[in-house]
């Protein structure tokens, strides 16, 4: 099923016309429960999408329970639902957030990267990088209410948006987290990190794996503001009203100039990343640690 909504259905979907992008989720066009008049939901089954065009904003949920999990169809989705709000002159802010209660999202779906096919590697990290720069130079503001755990790849998410707003909970902590699995944060991980909260606390984070709670995750810088959890949607909301302020243009053009560098070093190696990722996902020893991994997760609940 993975297969099917693969990067050449990605690819294909990026050219396609509007119009013919992935309908609304059933029964969740019109207005949204709770949502005041004008409030219109769209997206898809994991990704969806309430959009309030008056304010000019959207909101991205991810619903992927039970641990919104980054698999295939997710990337892809969440891909082609930030395209369309990119196209939609309508819009110019969006806040991401979790739809599944306690779970931002718990990174990229490690069995996706587990016990598959070399082409089923490329056509997943294809998938993540395009993501990760589809966020990370997004020209519109993008806003994250961290409303739950945010590992690795969903603290990469985070990382990419302009903004992070986390619930002030103990339970909840964001880092990139990949030591502890035994494998590594690619240097487009590396670099996103350091971008934010500079090269030290990145270099120790990095190597320890750290998930910051809270009040940590503010101190280092690693998220922007901290709120009681049933404020996190205002505060973001408050935040991008503070943001749309600004001119697009010039915001916009500001954005560019401090993170195309860094995406660029990407675009230039795409390829030899897709690579360097099938090499070493597919040692011995890395799916090792990777089943090791997955196996103490489903044992806790046993
Ligand atoms: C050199 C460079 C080259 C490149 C080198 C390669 C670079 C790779 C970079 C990797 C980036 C990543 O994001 S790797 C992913 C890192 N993520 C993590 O470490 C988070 C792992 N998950 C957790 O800690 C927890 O699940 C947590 C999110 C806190 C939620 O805890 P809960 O108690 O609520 O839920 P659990 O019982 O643990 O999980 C519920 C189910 O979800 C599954 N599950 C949990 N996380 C999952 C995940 N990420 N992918 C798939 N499945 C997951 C569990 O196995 C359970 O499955 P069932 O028992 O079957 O129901």
């Amino acid at each position: 099923m993975a297969l099917m909504v693969g990067a050449r259905v990605l690819a294909r979907n990026l050219l396609r016309p509007w119009s013919r992008l992935p309908d609304a989720v059933p029964g969740r066009t019109g207005p949204a429960a709770g949502g005041g008049d004008g409030v219109r939901c769209f997206g898809s089954p994991r990704v969806l999408v309430e959009t309030d065009p008056a304010k000019g904003v959207a909101v991205i949920k991810l619903k992927n329970p039970p641990v919104n999990s980054l698999s295939l169809e997710v990337l892809t989705e969440f891909v082609i639902s930030l395209e369309k709000l990119e196209n939609d002159k309508t819009f110019r802010g969006v806040i991401v957030t979790s739809d599944c209660p306690g779970i931002f999202s718990a990174g990229l779906d490690l069995t996706e990267m587990c016990g598959k096919s070399q082409a089923h590697y490329a056509e997943y990290w294809r998938a993540v990088q395009e993501l990760w720069l589809r966020l990370y130079l997004s020209n519109l503001v993008v806003i994250a209410a961290i409303n739950g755990v945010s590992p690795a790849g969903g603290c990469l998410i985070s990382l990419t948006c302009d903004y992070r707003v986390l619930a002030d909970n103990p339970k909840y902590s964001i880092g990139l987290n990949e030591t502890l699995l035994g494998i590594v944060a690619p240097s487009w991980f590396k670099d996103t990190l350091v971008n934010t909260v500079g090269h030290r606390t990145a270099e120790r984070a990095l190597q320890l794996g750290l998930l910051f709670p809270p009040a940590e995750a503010l101190r280092v810088g690693i998220v922007d503001q901290v709120v009681p959890e049933d404020q996190v949607h205002s505060a973001a909301l408050s935040v991008m009203a503070r943001w749309l302020a600004i001119p697009d243009h010039a915001r916009q053009l500001t954005k560019n100039l401090m993170r195309k560098p860094t995406a660029d070093r990407l675009v230039k190696q795409r390829d030899a990343d897709i690579q360097y990722f099938l090499q070493f996902i597919s040692r011995d020893s890395i799916q090792k640690s990777l089943r090791v991994y997955l196996d103490k997760l489903r044992q806790k609940k046993g």
